[in-house]
């Protein structure tokens, strides 16, 4: 830990903010200098035109297109009912799945998550969904969006943030462009139209040819915001998977209360919903401290400022690129205590019962500010829904000892592991 906020050379001069008051005085009390992105890869590696897409784009294009994707998604339901319709018919086909497993003994609970949770914004986007025994292809478009992840945080990624024009250096343009950012978005569109065995020209051809045919369509039609590329590769992407689901394994007394508290407000005979969310916060405070314990997004996404602003007596010149590091907030004392520790009850008041908003205002998985996640609220919806469906029908008992440590990327995931399923009943 080297500080609050503290101004890193790599080349670039980068300010990292480890702090949640000097993170929220810059991006929520002066949040409207920090809305560009800094266009320079990995960030503009996938884009087919700059500028485009609600994640990467900055000023007057991010507010038509961020304003415009939550208003479809507020149409496609997300604000009524239709939404948590659509999470619960993914979660009833989860489920079924899992009944039909045979061996409940060892159970790897990854492509059942991912299925699931992958085909709430598959359905929502594109009218369809992959059916578990016929999934190939969207298992095939997960890894690819997952290699992408990890490989745009690669060290040549890095060298070429700081040199943007390195690029135009052939060996690097081969080595660091295409390999790395256009390769994987070829072979995601691959996934996607379901081509095979092209070879690597031709599939750059094609690529490119189908790129066109994308933007066409984005450009011409009413929903083009939210079926960008960047965002189809969303749909398989690791990014919107449940958050490390291991540590309610190490806790079994948390696994049993949680239990306890939903047979008490919901029964059997039926599955939990949002309306009974408000009767469980202890389940509430489960998930929070998941998110903040086994946090997946290390680092908020690249900003930089349009005006020149003192963040808590720091001055932070114009074009400045900022980083939020959630994890390191998530993880300190100072806001945390004993921040290492899983303790669900640190979200609760002393009657167990009330919600510490106090608390739960620091613990930011989805960043802060103007450009903190557009879909929080499906994330949260479906956290709830999967999470009190899943420990509502089963125990969840680790084969093994269970590594927290995540796996590093661009999106942490967890270690893999298997587990023992045993049926709950009262
Ligand atoms: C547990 C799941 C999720 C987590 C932890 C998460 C976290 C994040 C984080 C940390 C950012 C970057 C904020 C910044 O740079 O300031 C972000 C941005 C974003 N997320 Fe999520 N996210 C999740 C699920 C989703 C889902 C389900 C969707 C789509 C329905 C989504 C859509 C977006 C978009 C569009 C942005 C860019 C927002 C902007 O730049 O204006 N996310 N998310």
């Amino acid at each position: 830990m080297y500080g609050l906020c503290f101004t890193l050379w790599a080349p670039l001069p980068a300010i990292v903010i480890t702090h949640y008051d000097y993170l929220k005085d810059a991006f929520v009390t002066q949040g409207d200098a920090f809305i560009t992105r800094i266009n320079r890869p990995p960030e503009t590696l996938p884009q087919a035109h700059n500028n485009t897409g609600v994640l990467v784009s900055s000023r007057e294009n991010w507010r038509l297109q961020r304003r415009t994707s939550l208003k479809i998604l507020r149409d496609f339901g997300l604000s009524r009912n239709l939404m948590e319709e659509q999470v619960m018919r993914s979660v009833h086909e989860m489920l079924q799945q899992i009944e039909n497993i045979n061996d409940k003994k060892k159970v790897d609970m990854f492509w059942p998550i991912r299925l699931c949770v992958g085909n709430v914004i598959n359905e929502s986007l594109f009218g369809y969904h992959y059916k578990y025994d016929d999934a190939d292809r969207f298992k095939n478009f997960v890894q690819i969006a997952d290699r992408h992840l990890r490989a745009a945080l690669g060290k040549l990624q890095l060298l070429m943030t700081a040199f943007p024009w390195l690029r135009h250096v052939p060996i690097i343009r081969e080595l660091g462009y295409h390999k790395i950012g256009t390769t994987p978005f070829c072979e995601t569109l691959c996934a996607v139209f379901s081509i095979k065995d092209l070879s690597r020209k031709r599939l750059l051809i094609k690529s490119k040819s189908m790129m066109e045919r994308v933007n066409q369509k984005i450009l011409s039609t009413p929903t083009k915001i939210l079926s960008t590329p960047r965002q189809m590769k969303q749909t398989g992407n690791p990014g919107l998977d449940m958050p490390n689901l291991c540590s309610r394994f190490l806790y079994p007394e948390i696994q049993d209360k949680v239990r306890e508290k939903i047979f008490e407000v919901v029964g059997t005979s039926r599955l939990p919903s949002m309306s009974d969310k408000p009767n469980m916060p202890y389940t509430q405070a489960v998930i929070h401290e998941v998110q903040r314990h086994s946090n997946m997004i290390p680092v908020m996404l690249f900003h930089t400022n349009t005006e020149d602003v003192v963040v808590k007596g720091q001055n932070v010149p114009t074009g400045t690129l900022v980083f939020g590091q959630i994890w390191s907030i998530m993880k300190n004392d100072s806001m945390f205590d004993e921040s290492q520790k899983f303790n669900p009850s640190r979200y609760l008041q002393a009657d167990g019962k009330t919600l510490n908003n106090a608390v739960i205002e620091k613990k930011i998985p989805f960043g802060i500010g103007k450009k903190a996640c557009a879909g929080e609220g499906l994330a949260r919806m479906e956290l709830f829904l999967i999470f009190s469906a899943f420990i509502q029908k089963y125990e969840f008992i680790a084969n093994s000892n269970i590594d927290l440590s995540p796996d590093w990327g661009g999106v942490l995931t967890s270690k893999s592991y298997t587990c023992q399923l045993i049926p709950q009943t009262v």
